[in-house]
């Protein structure tokens, strides 16, 4: 072991389970297990093995993993009963994992008030359940509990449970900012006193999030000598959440040149496994994440999309493919003719940069801004635009007229129904075909309604899905009533092999905005998948 190989270890599988509205299922902890594996993190805790049926079926049948070692997690012996007589040790020490990491109690105000026991008591079940756990063939460690407020409080006791803990076997001393109240250079100061008697590399640092620190406080640890780090996938975790392991990784690898169990290639995994998490979770990702986010190498400001055509390393502080990332060039009112240039080369679309055309797009761009569309976020319904000025973009249909009407009944059981029934007038393939749909809301019934009048002709629009559907009032111009306020409708749709893409509508009706969303989405899947527009009936 080098001085400078810095340990991962992920708890979202434990303290990720701690997060308000987080419930996952067995099947859920496998997937994510194994994806943690895949990329080379060194711990994997997978739960409380005897605390729930989902952790006890979790611990039954573990995954098999390749490189990392799966951690049970558990508490000290109660008080009062000696580790072997103890049910809670008796099921994490039952359990297949490798590892055994038991929280306990440093802090004197804790012993006092949470568990009322005698302070030497308390050390003596760390004592215990460390022998123990080394004792049944697990690598012990020791989560202290309130490490930082408990050495605050009084050092010499929070000391003491640490010097127990590792002189009873401990592999990993963990020091816990479980209130997530502790700042960077207060970390930074006390892990310097604690690898005084007991060596960093047997020292790990879990944090909170409560300051907004958690990343900051892990990195004063490591710098301070700890050598194992805690965290979860995308930070998640009781109340505010744990360090983000994503972005530890990054750091720790890239900016700070510890070598972790994460390689070039685990690396390049990152934001498929912050997206990972959030397909599980059902959750629209964080496009503001540091490193995987979306919005992590998005240039907006012509200024800087000008000079990162130039050299990327004027406005990004990592190449973006290092973490699975990519560059996006935005389109928006902030943007001049080297945005509109790049998104034309993205898009694979050659055209003299001094075209007149060009200046033309820039400034419809900034006009349709202006009225309240939003094309930094609706890439499809940019590329439509843009095609259309420089290029044919062929007429698969056109929506001629629809109507909707609202229905709020009590049906024969005396339960109420609230349904949307909408009539669609599209031309499509030279037929005007009339479609009537009932869907859940007024958007999803004339979604069904135009889609069965494609159908015939486009049977491919048949596996796009909506993935998200956002709303937003703009507030009204100066000088004009608020009646005057308009729509804007983003969409999110999906094709059946994944790709996913935006498209923007803007008006003064609500459904009128999601119709014009609605149609560039399914006329840019047609586009996209080379269908030919049929013109002829
Ligand atoms: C900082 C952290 O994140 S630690 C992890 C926290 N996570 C969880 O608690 C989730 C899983 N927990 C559970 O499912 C349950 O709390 C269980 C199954 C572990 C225990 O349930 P119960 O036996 O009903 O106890 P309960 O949760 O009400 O209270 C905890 C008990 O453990 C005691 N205790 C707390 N910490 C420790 C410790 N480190 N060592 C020994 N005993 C402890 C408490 O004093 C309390 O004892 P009491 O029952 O005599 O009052
Ligand atoms: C153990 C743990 O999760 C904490 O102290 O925060």
């Amino acid at each position: 072991m080098t001085d400078n190989r810095v340990y991962l270890f992920d708890t979202t599988l434990r303290d990720g389970q701690q997060t308000r509205g987080v419930d996952f299922t067995p099947a859920d902890k496998i997937a994510i297990a194994r994806a943690l594996d895949e990329i080379g993190i060194d711990y994997v805790e997978g739960g409380w093995p005897g605390a729930n049926p989902t952790d006890d079926r979790f611990f039954s049948e573990p995954p098999a993993l390749k490189r990392a070692k799966l951690v049970a997690f558990g508490m000290t012996r109660r008080p009062g009963r000696s580790a072997e007589n103890d049910p809670g040790l008796a099921g994490v020490l039952g359990s297949k994992a490798g590892a055994a990491c038991l929280v306990g109690k440093t802090w004197d105000f804790h012993v006092d008030v949470a568990l009322e026991i005698d302070r030497d008591e308390n050390v003596q079940m760390i004592r215990d359940s460390m022998k123990l756990a080394a004792k049944r063939g697990f690598e012990p460690m020791f989560d202290c509990e309130h490490f930082f407020d408990g050495y605050k409080a009084n050092p010499d006791y929070a000391l003491s449970c640490v010097k127990a803990a590792y002189e009873s076997g401990a592999r990993w001393v963990v020091l816990c900012d479980t209130n997530g109240g502790a700042l960077p250079h207060e970390v930074s100061e006390i892990v310097a006193e604690v690898v005084k008697v007991v060596p960093g590399d047997h020292v790990g640092i879990h944090t909170h999030n409560d300051t907004e620190n958690a990343v900051a406080n892990t990195l004063a640890a490591v710098r301070a000598g700890a050598r194992q780090v805690q965290g979860t996938i995308n930070g998640l975790g009781e109340r505010c959440g744990n360090a983000n392991i994503v972005t530890l990784t990054a750091i720790l690898g890239l900016k700070m040149g510890y070598e972790t169990g994460v390689g070039d290639k685990g690396m390049k995994q990152l934001k498929k496994l912050s997206r990972m998490l959030d397909d599980r979770l059902n959750r629209a990702p964080n496009p503001h994440a540091a490193f995987v986010g979306d919005a992590a190498f998005a240039h907006k400001g012509g200024l800087h999309v000008s000079a990162v055509q130039k050299d990327p390393k004027t406005y990004e502080h990592i190449d973006p493919e290092l973490v699975g990332n990519q560059r996006y060039i935005l389109v928006s009112d902030q943007a001049g003719r080297s945005n509109i240039l790049a998104r034309f080369t993205e898009i694979g679309v050659e055209i003299d940069p001094k075209h007149p055309k060009i200046q033309r797009l820039v400034e419809d761009v900034k006009e349709k801004e202006f009225l309240g569309y939003s094309y930094d976020t609706a890439e499809a319904s940019f590329e439509l635009l843009a095609r259309r000025t420089v290029e044919n973009v062929p007429d698969y249909f056109s929506i001629e007229r629809f109507r909707v009407m609202d229905e709020r009944r009590f049906n024969a059981r005396g339960q109420m129904v609230i349904e949307s029934e909408a009539t669609a007038t599209v031309e499509v393939a030279g037929q005007r075909l009339h479609e009537v749909a009932v869907g859940n809301g007024p958007v999803n019934a004339l979604d069904l309604a135009i889609r069965k009048a494609l159908s015939t002709a486009y049977p491919s629009i048949d596996g796009v899905k909506l993935m998200d559907y956002k709303v937003r009032i703009l507030p009204p111009p100066p000088n004009s009533d608020g009646t005057d306020a308009v729509t804007r409708v983003m969409i999110e749709s999906a094709g059946p092999d994944g790709t996913m893409w935006r498209t923007v509508g803007v008006s003064a009706n609500i459904i009128d905005a999601s119709i014009m969303a609605l149609s560039d989405s399914l006329t840019y899947c047609l586009l996209k998948s080379g269908t030919e527009a049929k013109v002829d009936a």
